[in-house]
């Protein structure tokens, strides 16, 4: 990897009393995707939330050459850090075009809809549409679209398959490739074939630490690697959903689930995870 955007080092969380976080040290890429893999419960969410300054912490994380560490999540934002959590924090009851003016954000300059209206079409001919009624996937689109209005520097995406059909990964694929054209991307995410196909760096975590970094290639080429960092085989991560082990990573797309592609986001999505998103968001 060429210099990183993001540099953490030793990054450690406790909450109340608890240590969740050990050390984790993760390099982001300055351009395409940069995935952070780990079984459920590693630590994944809590260091995306521990960049952005939404969980106390310490250690290092610098931002270029900035050290970031003890910024409040406010000025992280400011600094051009976007974020897409994992419950995709949009507002059910709004249309699509409201869901992205709320995220145009004072002192960004003007926001860049010419951007996301070419990366996704979609959005401005959906524009009067209730993002309550849209697909995953087109909701997913809507959550990453709102972190490249504002000419954000990374954007951090969190789990965005999770819970949706086959298809609708298909289309987030597609969003998240787009978006990682214009905006180097931090990917939380369980599918590896996704990591596979938009991924060119990973690191993984286990209980709190970082297990490994490097190619993403070249860990999912790695049948013994898979094993042992992630409890699946190379096999398994191009199998079907049905045949991966219930507690590893889902190898493929994930089973189709409530949150399904023609199901409408949770009326008042703007709850504790939208409100962490409107903190961070944009
Ligand atoms: N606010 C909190 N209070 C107490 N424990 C927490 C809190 N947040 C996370 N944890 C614990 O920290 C550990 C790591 O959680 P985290 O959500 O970061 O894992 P993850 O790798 O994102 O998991 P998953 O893939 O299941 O989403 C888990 O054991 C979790 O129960």
């Amino acid at each position: 990897m060429t210099e990183p955007l993001l540099t953490v080092r030793g990054l450690r969380v406790v909450i109340g009393g608890r240590h969740i976080l050990h050390g984790v040290d993760l390099d982001v890429a300055a351009s395409g995707v940069t995935a952070l893999l780990g079984r459920n419960g590693a630590g994944k969410t809590t260091t995306v939330r521990g960049i952005l300054g939404l969980v106390p912490r310490t250690g290092s994380v610098l931002l270029g050459a900035e050290e970031t560490v003890r910024l409040a999540t406010h000025n992280l934002v400011r600094r051009g850090i976007g974020y897409a959590p994992e419950d995709r924090g949009v507002f059910a009851s709004l249309t699509v075009a409201e869901n992205l003016r709320l995220a145009e954000r004072a002192g960004a300059g003007e926001p860049d809809y010419p951007l996301v209206h070419e990366l996704f079409p979609e959005l401005r001919t959906r524009a009067r549409q209730a993002a309550g009624t849209l697909s995953g996937g087109q909701q997913q689109m809507v959550a990453i679209a709102r972190t490249l209005l504002n000419g954000n520097r990374l954007i951090i995406a969190d789990e965005p398959t999770k819970g949706l059909a086959p298809k609708v990964v298909t289309e987030v694929a597609q969003v998240l490739e787009r978006a990682a054209e214009a905006v180097p991307v931090l990917l939380v995410e369980q599918n590896l074939a996704l990591v596979r196909r938009l991924a060119a760096h990973c690191a993984v975590l286990a209980d709190g630490r970082t297990v490994h970094r490097g190619p993403a290639a070249a860990l999912l080429a790695d049948a013994d690697a898979l094993r042992r960092l992630l409890g699946v085989g190379r096999h398994d991560a191009g199998a079907p959903a049905e045949a991966q082990p219930r507690t590893a990573l889902e190898p493929m797309a994930p089973r189709p689930s409530a949150a399904d592609e023609d199901r409408p986001a949770a009326a008042g999505a703007g709850n504790a995870a939208g409100t962490a998103n409107k903190e961070a968001t944009p």
